[in-house]
């Protein structure tokens, strides 16, 4: 299990990461989401031992996890980081790039092990092909799978799949996601993508200039948002003053599907921009002098559209309690 107590680490007088406190649980998958230099892979790299601590702790099992200070070769043995910017070998394959990380000890079972990523990360007709020539998506699979060759106990991925086409993406990550969970590696995956922390995540913790703004579990980060920076980090949102909800000059976060287009209500808007999403139509509409975002299966026909909150929907979600 990782304990991490306290963890500060600054790059200077206040850039990094301050009194970080969570813990993963072997096979745990914990997401760490903010905007851009929140300190999302600051946090990876104390985790794995490239700093050395201003304050604080970090500990896998018994192990304390100390900087470069204490270890010539940094980075602890048991971990795996997949950076952003993925350092393979170039001038050597795909099927060697994975293979170099086992044991040669064992010919038949790395030979196997190395198969069984290919297979995987879809590489089996890339695996002679010399890694300078691939692409950036191509390269990014050969890192997971130089990562997952000897297996960690913890692996810490930094954006993993931001290089790899929506194509591919999708039917990859839910492949390794579940790989992780069978062979309980513990995960802690920083991302600015939803999709990799929805439906996937365990807990998730929020980070904003360095500081730790929320930490549950997925399902409570997103049902019962802590603030809009928090609900904002999982889509467009809206936050309005709704007094069958909260009779006091308060506003409430409401989520864009909240919202409920109908002939019949009483609650009017006007119809500014609708954007065609696929799924649904995201509607942007001026309400009390105020722009809202409703999300909605048929587009309007009219510039003025009529409308309901969900309050049912809204207060069983205001009324959520996490396990
Ligand atoms: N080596 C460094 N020296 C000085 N400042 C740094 C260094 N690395 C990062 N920083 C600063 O620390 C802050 C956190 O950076 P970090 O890379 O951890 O953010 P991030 O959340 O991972 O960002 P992104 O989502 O854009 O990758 C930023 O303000 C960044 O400019």
């Amino acid at each position: 299990m990782l304990k991490v107590k306290n963890l500060t680490y600054l790059h200077n007088a206040s850039e990094g990461v301050k009194n970080i406190n969570f813990e993963v649980q072997p096979g745990e998958f914990t997401a760490i989401i903010g905007e851009s230099g929140c300190g999302k892979s600051t946090l990876l790299k104390s985790i794995f031992g490239l700093y050395d601590l201003k304050e604080g702790q970090i500990f896998w099992r018994k192990d304390e996890i100390k900087g470069p200070k204490y270890n010539l070769i940094p980075g602890y043995e048991h971990f795996k980081y997949l950076a952003q910017e993925f350092d393979l070998m170039p001038y050597i394959s795909v099927e060697e790039n994975i293979k170099k990380h086992l044991s040669r000890q064992f010919p038949e079972e790395s030979q196997q092990k190395t198969d069984e990523l290919l297979q995987l990360l879809e590489l089996k007709d890339l695996k002679d092909k010399m890694v300078k020539n691939l692409s950036g998506g191509q390269k990014q699979r050969v890192a997971i799978g130089r990562a997952l060759a000897k297996k960690p106990q913890l692996i810490l991925f930094d954006e993993p799949f931001s290089h790899i086409d929506q194509f591919k993406k999708h039917k990859l990550r839910r492949e390794i996601f579940s790989y992780l969970k069978k062979e309980n590696i513990s995960l802690i995956v920083a991302t600015h993508d939803m999709d990799d922390v929805l439906g996937f995540a365990d807990s998730i913790m929020i980070l904003k200039n360095g500081k730790q703004i929320d930490y549950r579990k997925a399902e409570a980060v997103y049902t019962k948002p802590k603030n809009m920076y928090c609900a904002s980090l999982f889509g467009e949102v809206n936050q309005l003053m709704i007094p069958e909800i909260k009779p006091s000059s308060e506003k409430t976060i409401i989520y864009p599907e909240e919202i409920k287009i109908s002939e019949n209500a009483t609650e009017e808007a006007d119809v500014l921009n609708i954007y065609f999403k696929g799924q649904h139509y995201m509607i942007i509409a001026k309400y009390k002098g105020e722009e809202i975002i409703i999300n909605s299966v048929e587009k309007p026909t009219t510039n003025q559209i009529k409308f309901h909150f969900d309050l049912e929907k809204i207060n069983n979600r205001l009324n959520y309690k996490s396990e």
